[in-house]
């Protein structure tokens, strides 16, 4: 697949002629050569969505053909669906099944914003004036910096293009460079709906070239970045620069709390996919389990016994239930978080360690782990650690539950596993959290805002909010009988 850039309608490659090899997380090879772009790239991207939407014509067609093209790349995607599929996983390590369901989700949030694009005509207010009216109006925000991350490489760079270019402004979307192949797939899915040369750019290359570059530009009126709290730290100083808009969806330390009157079996295999679906690698990851001191026993040893059967393989593989993490580096850097769990005292109960399989040698790969004999103040406990472990704590009361779970800098998702209802909608009221799922884990869609409380983040994404994202407010007041005051 030949990866390039996408500036002003072209497809180029960097201005240096820097590459960089894309590498399988699953035996290391070598995927492809993507041209890695620098801050030059980036620059001609942004002076190319500064013409395109200074120009005003994508921002001021019908929002009903804007709302046509998002339609048509929605159509694109489910038609390509099994391609893009099989590169994210290729991509990413991630199982098909998981790759799959994120292309659903992607044509989902296309279709969802391409529906509302037309559904706000404005608003009259009743002005408080005599002979006057008063009109509320959302315009779009202008040139739009996107940065996104490797673990979700295209639903999240989806929740931020299909908002934007339908509330009409222009884009310019940096993946994450060692995840990029199925966002250019979707920028050649643009190309082929139509969309006007300069209305959705695209720049290859590191966050701290490219995405530097767009964070501090003061051509750039708005950044909505996905990505980890340092990263965001930076970007939110960078935007300083202009006043720039931002957006910022970051990590979390998602607690799921485990009450003794929950229905077992489900809290159990629900622990279980919260904590390893996607190897862990999921911002909104239950990674945090509190259980109730009276069940504590019985529900970790059936924990550990279901994370024995865990399959580890190749994605492309239908038997396989986790794939590899997502890089050398990052394998170290969750490793390097287990030693620090032993040497804080917590019990490595399963895991731990690489597999030892033959054929998962060349991988990413490591056991699904879980500690037990944690406290609240660990490092394993506060800090994301994005990767296949699980902490478990444990509580004697509702209100311990809640006290603990809101006790790290985070406020993402959470959940709460309980039959009683009552119980379940205080506690949700109680969590410092931007989503929590009673008897669940892990639902997103479209039509429901996602982001964070606290340190995980600013704004929201999804949903009508995450449209407003991509919107200033304008207020239009007209005197209706105009007269001079004569006051000077
Ligand atoms: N809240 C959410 O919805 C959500 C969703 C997915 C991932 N995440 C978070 O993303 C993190 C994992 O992703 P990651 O490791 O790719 O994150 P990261 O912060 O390292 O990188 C994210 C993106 O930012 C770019 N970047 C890096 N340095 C930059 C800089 N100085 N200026 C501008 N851009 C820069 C990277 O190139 C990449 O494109 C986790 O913390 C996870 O929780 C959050
Ligand atoms: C937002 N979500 C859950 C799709 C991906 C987080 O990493």
């Amino acid at each position: 697949m030949d990866i390039r850039m996408y500036i002003d309608g072209e497809w180029v490659e960097a201005a240096n002629g820097e590459t960089r090899d894309i590498i399988n997380p699953l035996d290391q090879s070598i995927i492809t050569q993507a041209v890695e772009g620098s801050r030059e790239d980036a620059v001609k991207a942004v002076q190319a969505a500064r013409r395109a939407f200074d120009k005003g014509t994508w921002a001021s067609i019908p929002a009903s053909e804007r709302g046509a093209y998002v339609l048509k790349i929605a159509q694109l995607i489910e038609r390509d669906k099994e391609e893009l599929a099989e590169l994210e996983t290729l991509d990413t390590g991630k199982t098909m099944s998981e790759s799959r369901d994120d292309m659903d989700d992607i044509a989902g949030v296309f279709h969802y914003f391409a529906g509302l694009a037309d559904k706000d005509g404005g608003e009259y207010i009743a002005s408080p004036l005599p002979d006057s009216d008063s009109k509320i109006v959302r315009e779009p925000v202008g040139v739009c910096g996107q940065i996104t991350p490797w673990n979700y490489p295209l639903l999240q760079a989806a929740w931020k293009i299909a908002p934007a270019i339908a509330t009409g402004n222009t884009i310019i979307v940096k993946p994450s460079e060692i995840t990029p192949l199925t966002t250019v797939k979707v920028f050649q899915l643009m190309e082929e709906a139509g969309l006007p040369a300069g209305v959705a750019n695209l720049v290859l290359g590191k966050g701290t070239d490219v995405g530097a570059e767009l964070s501090e530009s003061v051509d750039v009126d708005l950044i909505s970045f996905t990505g980890g709290i340092e990263t965001g730290r930076k970007i939110m100083q960078s935007a300083t620069s202009n006043m720039k808009k931002i957006a910022l969806e970051l990590g979390g330390k998602n607690p799921n709390i485990v009450f003794a009157d929950a229905d077992f079996d489900l809290a159990v295999d629900q622990a279980l996919n919260a904590a390893f679906f996607h190897a862990g690698q999921v911002c909104s990851a239950g990674a945090r389990l509190l259980v109730e001191e009276s069940i504590h026993d019985d529900f970790v040893n059936t924990l550990v016994d279901r994370v024995k059967n865990i399959r580890l393989g190749s994605g492309q593989d239908e038997e396989t239930q986790m794939g590899p993490l997502i890089s050398a580096e990052h394998l170290s850097k969750v490793e390097n978080y287990i030693e620090i769990g032993k040497q804080e005292g917590a019990t490595v109960a399963v895991g731990g360690a690489r597999p030892n399989d033959e054929t998962l040698q060349k991988g990413f790969f490591l056991l699904p782990t879980i500690f037990t004999d944690c406290r609240t103040d660990m490092r394993i406990v506060q800090e994301e650690i994005f990767g296949p472990v699980l902490t478990v704590e444990t509580f004697t009361s509702e209100e311990e539950a809640v006290e603990k779970a809101n006790d790290t800098v985070y406020g993402l998702a959470g959940a709460t596993f309980t039959t009683d209802i009552s119980k379940a909608e205080r506690v949700a009221s109680g969590l410092r959290l931007g989503t929590v799922w009673i008897n669940d884990f892990h639902p997103y869609f479209a039509q429901a805002p996602w982001g964070g409380y606290k340190q995980s983040g600013i704004g929201r994404e999804l949903g009508k909010v995450g449209m407003e994202e991509y919107t200033e407010t304008k207020h239009i007041f007209r005197n209706t009988n105009p007269e001079a005051l004569n006051f000077f």
